[in-house]
């Protein structure tokens, strides 16, 4: 039996996290767990979790920690025999640690985004809350301006997308994500990707997990054969 596949995906707002991840996915048959869309569930299910969430998201803030970890780790436990990648969480040190101590990861993907690009793409975001999906009017249009693709319902741009909330909201990314950051490097286990396009930063991505995905199916087949 191959071992599992698990790994993480962070970056700053519109730094492309959503778009690599449907791309890794696609490429490499892994669940794709997006706290985003564990949150959106929980509200619209409004469960304890998704009330609570409800109100930390309309200040655009992030929801506390202990709310999000026991939002997200009985989703994982859920996800025990399948390979994995998850977008959005850990998104502070206490989540990785949170995580760390209920699974162990293959690899944490950072991406490094320069603050004009982030801004540019998150002034053309929209979003369609109920399922999360994204687009961009200059990268990934929808197919009829201000309708979502699937259901045809209509597509809002975030508040906190607006280029004078992203400055504060980015300063904070950084204080937050630093501690996470230097945790996966500690750990032998972060890459981080730079460039300003998407369509740059995938093959060498893809390139990435190719190999780490490859590496742990034939160390698992030669520990099968020992
Ligand atoms: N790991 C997390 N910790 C705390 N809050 C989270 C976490 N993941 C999601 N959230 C909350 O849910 C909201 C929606 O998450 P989602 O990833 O869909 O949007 P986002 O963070 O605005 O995405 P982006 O980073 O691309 O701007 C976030 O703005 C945040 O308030
Ligand atoms: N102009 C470009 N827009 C891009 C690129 N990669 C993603 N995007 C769009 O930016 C936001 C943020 O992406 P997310 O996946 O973090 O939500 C979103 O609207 C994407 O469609 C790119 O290379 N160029």
């Amino acid at each position: 039996m191959s071992k599992l596949f698990r790994a993480v995906i962070m970056g700053p707002p519109g730094s492309g996290k959503g778009t690599i991840s449907e791309r890794i996915a696609h490429s490499f048959g892994l669940k794709h767990l997006s706290s985003g869309d564990f949150v959106r569930e929980n509200i619209a299910a409004k469960t304890e979790a998704g009330v609570l969430a409800k109100t930390y998201i309309k200040k655009g803030l992030l929801v506390p920690d202990h709310v999000m970890t026991r939002l997200l780790l009985p989703r994982l436990e859920e996800m025990t025999k399948y390979s994995w990648l998850l977008d959005g969480f850990p998104r502070t040190l206490a989540q990785a640690e949170a995580l760390n101590s209920a699974c162990d990861l293959d690899v944490a993907i950072n991406l490094n985004i320069p603050l004009e690009t982030l801004k540019e793409r998150l002034q053309h975001r929209w979003i369609h809350p109920p399922s999360g999906r994204v687009y961009n009017m200059c990268f990934n249009p929808p197919h009829v301006q201000g309708k979502d693709d699937i259901t045809g319902e209509p597509l809002i741009q975030q508040e906190d997308d607006r280029p004078e909330a992203l400055v504060a909201r980015l300063r904070h990314y950084k204080d937050v994500a630093k501690p996470v950051i230097d945790f996966y490097k500690a750990k032998g286990i972060l890459y981080t990707f730079s460039d300003t396009e998407t369509d740059r930063i995938w093959p060498n991505i893809s390139t990435l997990l190719s190999t780490k995905i490859s590496t742990i199916q034939s160390d698992a087949r030669c520990a099968s054969t020992h």
